[in-house]
């Protein structure tokens, strides 16, 4: 369980975070949603126990994650940045193995044989036949499918995703999705999501928490969140909500301010030159 209390961050002075609390609970899919510089990274930081905050607390199983240490909380904590991994010279079933890392000894070995799990891993992630490339030669979103590989080979108890689909085309943000959500149920892990692609947002997770200029504007499930008037009021932007036909989940059409004025420009251009 996550318990966040009274959290503050403040930057050269500004609050970015201000008094947020709230719970999460353990084996549930969160989504965190909301403008650019709500404050969503800041927060995810903070969550993941490498940043520090200027006041408050956030107690992971109960114990605050400033008191753990770096390899200790990587022992059931795993992040996926923004961006996915740097390339560097290394093969993607070595940084797949990298994940690894927490529970090896002085000698980098452990006590079983980890094989299958990096086997799966690369396997789930359709990694498998560029296991021995170089990660300098793979594509955007290769990339950030190796580092979810990685994460997965880590076997995280809490999953911290920073826009895991940035880099992928459709098919694979539905893929990963997919593959995150499975996971998350067979093995009870807590995952949280940063998200921008709201629809998606709405699918996969359990509750959606909305942060507005440093505040939590709503915590509820994603029927409640998507709603026209807290869309417009947070994200400036009018939209339409409709229920997905086959799932019933709702998911929102984006309304162009002025669609009939750009017909309209595009008609008389095209009389205009015959
Ligand atoms: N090191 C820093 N120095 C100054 N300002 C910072 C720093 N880090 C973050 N900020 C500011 O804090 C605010 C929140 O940043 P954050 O990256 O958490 O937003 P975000 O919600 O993740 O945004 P985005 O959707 O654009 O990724 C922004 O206004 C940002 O400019």
């Amino acid at each position: 369980m996550i318990d966040v209390q009274k959290l503050v961050t403040m930057i050269h002075g500004k609050p970015i975070l201000n008094e947020l609390s709230f719970t999460m609970d353990a084996g549930s899919m969160y989504g965190i949603i909301g403008p650019n510089g709500a404050g969503k990274s800041t927060l995810l930081h903070l969550l993941s126990g490498v940043d520090k905050p200027t006041s408050g607390k956030v107690l992971l199983e109960g114990r605050d994650a400033a008191h753990y240490g770096r390899k200790e909380l990587a022992k059931w904590v795993a992040v996926l940045q923004q961006g996915g991994l740097a390339p560097a010279g290394f093969t993607v079933r070595e940084v797949v193995a990298m994940g690894r890392y927490p529970f090896q000894n002085w000698m980098g070995e452990e006590k079983e044989d980890v094989t299958p799990l990096i086997d799966e891993a690369l396997e789930a992630m359709g990694l498998t036949g560029l296991q021995e490339r170089r990660m300098d030669q793979l594509s955007g979103g290769e990339r950030q499918r190796a580092a979810l590989a990685k994460v997965m080979a880590q076997d995280p108890s809490l999953l911290l995703l920073d826009e895991p689909t940035t880099f992928l085309d459709i098919g694979y943000q539905v893929q990963l999705l997919d593959i995150v959500k499975s996971w998350q149920r067979n093995r009870r892990m807590t995952v949280i999501a940063v998200l921008h692609d709201l629809n998606l947002a709405a699918h996969y997770c359990d509750k959606l928490l909305v942060l507005h200029n440093g505040k939590i504007e709503a915590f509820e499930a994603p029927a409640v969140i998507m709603e026209p008037d807290l869309i417009e009021r947070v994200f400036g932007a009018k939209a339409i909500v409709l229920p997905h036909p086959q799932t019933g989940v709702p998911q929102l059409l984006l309304q162009p301010s002025q669609p009939s004025s750009q017909w309209e420009h595009l008609r008389i251009e095209r009389k205009r030159k015959g």
